[in-house]
């Protein structure tokens, strides 16, 4: 039950950040389905409050459980679900169950819906004071009470102990499984109680085997438990026995380590060994919507190279199930998406090269991101074999047979033998370029008749790595 259901062929899932329903579909036809993507997180389908200056966060104040936001319409919600699924790539959403939103004055939703918020009422639920905790503000980490039972920065918390606020989001979640839905984010999962949160997964309709799921298929439910291993009341380890858990610990050694902060050496035990969930409990991740704004020791696209060094490694390495972020370009923290005059998303442009503008970054469209998880799918049930180092920040690793990878994040040269495990022949680096038309556009790597090969990554090259795999073999 804590299986993503991805086709096979297919792995990786990528966070659309803020982008519209109509935007996802087509990519999911034109780029994630035949780049071998496996699903698509994509940003809160329920109704939100609208905050002036449209900050990014305003989709995390729910007024309803209608599907009405900037993404787009219900129709057109559930057309997306549909064509991704049809091209195997699935939908997972983010769900927002723990709060309403704050206080707001005269305020209204993305689909018009009012609330009265000051009295905790929300007419288009409908939920009225009774149905909330009373107010209190989370104010102590290391009290579990506090962390559940009150406020988050003043949003209204439901309480989710009560069989109607259960049914509500139930019957939100289930309407969304029935459209095609494989599975959902569950944002502050921490602020809830891991008792209520699985009677509330017990409740969840199976997947619909007419979207291609397998019969009696659960959803794939990861958690939002922001712990990063720190003395907290709340740990991850409450929360992983039913569902999955996005593992923040993952996420800050990633970024510690290939910011120079610790040796690439150590990675040779990279997994539970350094108190990471259980590979099969763990959606893994470089950077999210929320860490690249709000901490600054997680790398994001604005560290470029060694960014992409970190989300190599993450596809190349076995652990978890990752999640490529897909982000839009910020300068201020708060700073919503690109929009038009009237607040309205814009669609990202795709240019002649592939990759986007209009203020999209579009990480996923990066050839270093999508080969690798083209690599990921190649090597699917292999482990790590034949790990090599420097001693340092030069590391390499055979997956099986099928693949090979090497990383140079020291300030010197890697140009060495190294044995690939791959059969002999000559393969094309899928970093520094692709396999097209039966020509290598980047590096061409010889591998002998001994599985070994000259493995060179300059100090100065654009990136510090080389892949290579049984799928892009000359
Ligand atoms: O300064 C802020 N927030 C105070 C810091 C607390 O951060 C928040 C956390 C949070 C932070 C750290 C923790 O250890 C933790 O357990 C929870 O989770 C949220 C989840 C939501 O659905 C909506 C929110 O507004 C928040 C939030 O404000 C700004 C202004 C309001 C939104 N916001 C933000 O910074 C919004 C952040 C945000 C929004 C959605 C998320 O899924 C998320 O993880 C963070
Ligand atoms: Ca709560």
């Amino acid at each position: 039950h804590k299986d993503p259901h991805f086709k096979p062929g297919h792995d990786a899932m990528v966070h659309l950040f803020e982008w519209k329903w109509n935007d996802i579909a087509k990519e999911c036809e034109q780029f994630l389905g035949p780049m071998g993507f496996g699903g698509v997180q994509v940003s809160p389908l329920q109704e939100n409050l609208v905050i002036n200056n449209r900050p990014w966060w305003e989709r995390y104040q729910p007024i309803s459980y209608i599907w009405t936001t900037r993404s787009g319409s219900r129709e057109e919600f559930i057309n997306m679900v549909a064509r991704c699924n049809k091209v195997g790539v699935r939908i997972y959403v983010d769900a927002i169950l723990n709060h309403m939103s704050g206080n707001w004055q005269n305020a209204h939703g993305t689909g018009n819906s009012r609330a009265d918020t000051n009295s905790l009422s929300y007419p288009a639920v409908p939920y009225t004071a009774q149905n909330f905790h009373k107010p209190c503000a989370i104010n102590n980490y290391n009290d579990a009470v506090n962390v559940r039972n009150c406020e988050l920065t003043g949003l209204h918390d439901l309480d989710q102990s009560q069989e109607y606020v259960r049914n509500k989001l139930v019957d939100f979640m289930n309407a969304a499984i029935d459209v095609g839905v494989a599975g959902f984010r569950i944002d502050a999962a921490k602020h809830m109680w891991p008792a209520d949160l699985n009677v509330i997964y017990s409740r969840l309709h199976n997947l619909k085997t007419e979207h291609g799921f397998p019969a009696n298929a659960r959803p794939y439910i990861f958690q939002e438990v922001i712990d990063y291993g720190g003395k907290e009341a709340v740990s991850k380890h409450e929360y992983n026995s039913n569902a999955a858990v996005i593992e923040f610990k993952y996420a800050g050694e990633l970024s510690n380590a290939f910011r120079g902060n610790n040796l690439l050496k150590w990675f040779v035990n990279w997994g539970e060994k350094w108190g990471l969930l259980p590979s099969g409990d763990s959606l893994v991740f470089v950077d999210n919507h929320d860490t690249q704004r709000d901490n600054p020791q997680i790398l994001t696209y604005k560290n470029a190279k060694i960014y992409k060094m970190a989300v190599a490694f993450m596809l190349a390495h076995p652990f978890g199930t990752p999640r490529v972020m897909s982000s839009f370009d910020f300068q201020s923290k708060d700073q919503g998406p690109p929009q038009d005059g009237n607040g309205n998303i814009n669609s990202p442009t795709i240019k002649d090269d592939n990759s986007c503008g209009g203020g999209w970054i579009c990480e996923h469209r990066w050839r270093q991101i999508y080969n690798m998880v083209r690599f990921r799918n190649t090597v699917k049930g292999t482990d790590v074999n034949n790990w090599w180092d420097n001693g340092s920040n030069q590391i390499a690793f055979c997956r099986g047979n099928a693949g090979f990878v090497a990383f140079n994040a020291d300030q010197y040269d890697l140009n060495t033998n190294l044995k690939t495990c791959l059969p002999a022949g000559q393969y094309c680096d899928v970093i520094s370029g692709s396999l097209q038309n039966g020509k290598c556009t980047g590096k061409t790597v010889n591998v002998q008749q001994n599985g070994e090969a000259r493995i060179e990554i300059p100090k100065g090259a654009d990136d510090g790595v080389l892949a290579i795999h049984v799928g892009a073999k000359l």
